[in-house]
């Protein structure tokens, strides 16, 4: 894939509070010919709405328990309602967008994660379909993607979306994932001071999570970074959407977020 796009994850934290500025700058990049592949997570409408349908819902390590019932709730808020919804959003701003989940196209083949005994259907991604991407991009428009997956039997998996956009930058082969959060990237408290980590290793990672520095939603976000840049991807950059134009200072090399790099 040319290195003139890059894989953005949006959190399903932030996408709400998303300004109209947010997308006007995802026009603007696509103007100048810059190709923002999208996506996207939505896991606390998720919640809401197995919370109205009276659906007990739980996590464990980071990961929804799914079954058949969830995962008809997951797919319709994810491929429905949120995917749908940034669509209507980019093209409000004048870009041109196409929405698609993971099952369209076999975009993102899955199985069963290792403690499935324990989850349930939460996939693992084994493959991505780069063509329709690269399609959908050649075509002139930015594709957004919904993190369900399909398998075996035409089984479907609830993807995590850190996961599923970690995959989708290996295998399309961008140089740069940009993931969107509620937060201004990894913090770190410094002499009694709550403070952003403008880059950090590997190594960083691992000891921050041993000492619960991170935690919760931010470690899958760093789980699918290190998985990313053990490949072609060359850095994830952690930040927060509300930033006015953080997609373009990111991509000018501006000191903004948390870098995670080899
Ligand atoms: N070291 C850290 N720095 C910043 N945020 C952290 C850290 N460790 C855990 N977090 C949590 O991770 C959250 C972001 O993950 P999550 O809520 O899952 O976002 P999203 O919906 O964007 O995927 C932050 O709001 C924060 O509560
Ligand atoms: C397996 C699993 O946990 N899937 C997530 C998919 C959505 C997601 O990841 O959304 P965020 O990015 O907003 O967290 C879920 O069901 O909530």
């Amino acid at each position: 894939m040319s290195n003139n796009c890059f894989v953005m994850k949006c959190g399903g934290s932030t996408l709400a509070a998303l300004p109209d500025a947010f997308f006007l700058d995802l026009k603007k990049l696509q103007d100048e010919g810059t190709i923002p592949v999208i996506v996207h997570g939505g896991g606390p409408a998720i919640s809401d709405t197995l919370g109205k349908l009276g659906i007990e819902t739980e996590f464990v390590n980071g990961l929804r328990k799914t079954n058949e019932a969830v995962l008809d709730v997951v797919e319709m808020v994810l491929s429905g309602q949120i995917n749908k919804e940034i669509v209507r959003k980019i093209q409000k701003s004048g870009a041109k967008a196409l929405g698609l989940s993971g099952v369209d196209g076999h975009l993102i083949q899955a199985k069963p994660v290792a403690n499935a005994h324990e989850v349930g259907l939460v996939g693992d991604v084994t493959h991505v379909n780069a063509e329709i991407i690269q399609g959908i991009v050649r075509m002139g428009y930015m594709p957004v993607v919904a993190p369900v997956g399909i398998g075996e039997g035409a089984q479907r998996y609830n993807i995590n979306a850190d996961t599923a956009a970690g995959a989708v930058a290996s295998h399309i082969g961008v140089e740069r994932m940009i993931v969107v959060t509620d937060v201004p990237g990894i913090m770190k408290t410094v002499d009694g001071e709550k403070r952003v980590l403008p880059v950090v290793t590997v190594a960083d990672i691992e000891q921050m999570i041993t000492s619960g520095e991170i935690y919760g939603g931010m470690i899958p976000k760093v789980r699918a970074a290190i998985q990313c840049i053990q490949g072609d991807v060359k850095e994830v950059v952690i930040v927060n959407g509300s930033e006015p134009e953080v997609l373009s200072k990111v991509l000018r090399g501006d000191k903004i977020g948390t870098r995670i790099q080899r």
